[in-house]
């Protein structure tokens, strides 16, 4: 029995059976599974417990709360009885509202998202976000540190910029990651899992190049062999 890889399979599935069946098939090879709006918000808090199962594995809550402080602490409040070890929230929230997420959440690691993997250069240009996403990767992350944030999520482009700024306790989380020749689909700013390991990630989050196999145990099994090659399970 190995163990399982440094992943967070993103559960974006259509119904809570499907969810369940994916997370029972990759939970023999990866450390963590991802509940999104699209699951949480069709089912609500059950779908938790349905995810996790009897297998203890690590449920990360990806809710991306982006509000007024009080409202996302009050928010982080009402979801930390189901002790996800993660609960997203957007960095662009400022201090103020990572800070009222972190003091709502003591058994959760609030993570913040930098930028959305999702954008481009020029979309983030589009939205006022001037010059190469990595500065703004990096201010956002300092920011979010700063309020108390103890995992990020970033590019697995800026991984390694990101890890330089906050140092080495923090949580690197990275979605945005397709393995060699994989469809990038909706995505913009990624990398291979092997990349996103060598500049310094600590959790790979990755969804349709798993459940979109044919067989998503298999998909999760090829990854996290790929993943130990290049970094050996035991090594920093
Ligand atoms: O910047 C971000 C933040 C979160 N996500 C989430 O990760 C997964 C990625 O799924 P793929 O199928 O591997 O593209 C998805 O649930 C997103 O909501 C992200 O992609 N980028």
């Amino acid at each position: 029995m190995t163990t399982p890889a440094p992943i967070a399979v993103a559960l974006d599935a259509p119904d809570l059976e499907t969810a369940a069946r994916w997370a029972g098939l990759v939970t023999p090879h990866v450390s963590t599974v991802k509940v999104g709006l699209e699951l949480y918000l069709r089912y609500g808090p059950d779908v938790i417990a349905s995810v996790r199962g009897a297998s203890g594995v690590q449920v990360f809550l990806d809710l991306k709360l982006h509000d007024i402080p009080n409202t996302v602490g009050a928010a982080a409040r009402a979801v930390a009885r189901l002790k996800p070890t993660y609960l997203t929230v957007h960095a662009a929230g400022g201090p103020a509202m990572v800070r009222a997420a972190v003091e709502a959440s003591p058994g959760t690691r609030i993570a913040a998202v930098t930028l959305l993997t999702s954008l481009s250069e020029a979309d983030l240009r589009e939205v006022g976000i001037q010059g190469p996403p990595v500065d703004a990767a990096r201010r956002m992350a300092a920011v979010a540190v700063g309020a108390g944030a103890q995992a990020l999520v970033c590019s697995p482009r800026e991984v390694a910029a990101v890890r330089a700024e906050v140092g080495p306790e923090i949580t690197l989380i990275t979605p945005g990651v397709r393995p060699a020749g994989a469809e990038t689909q909706d995505q913009a700013r990624v990398a291979t899992p092997e990349h996103a390991v060598a500049q310094g990630a600590d959790l790979l989050v990755i969804g349709r190049p798993i459940t979109g196999a044919p067989d998503p145990g298999a998909a999760a099994a090829a990854i996290a062999a790929a993943l130990r090659r290049v970094r050996p399970v035991g090594t920093p």
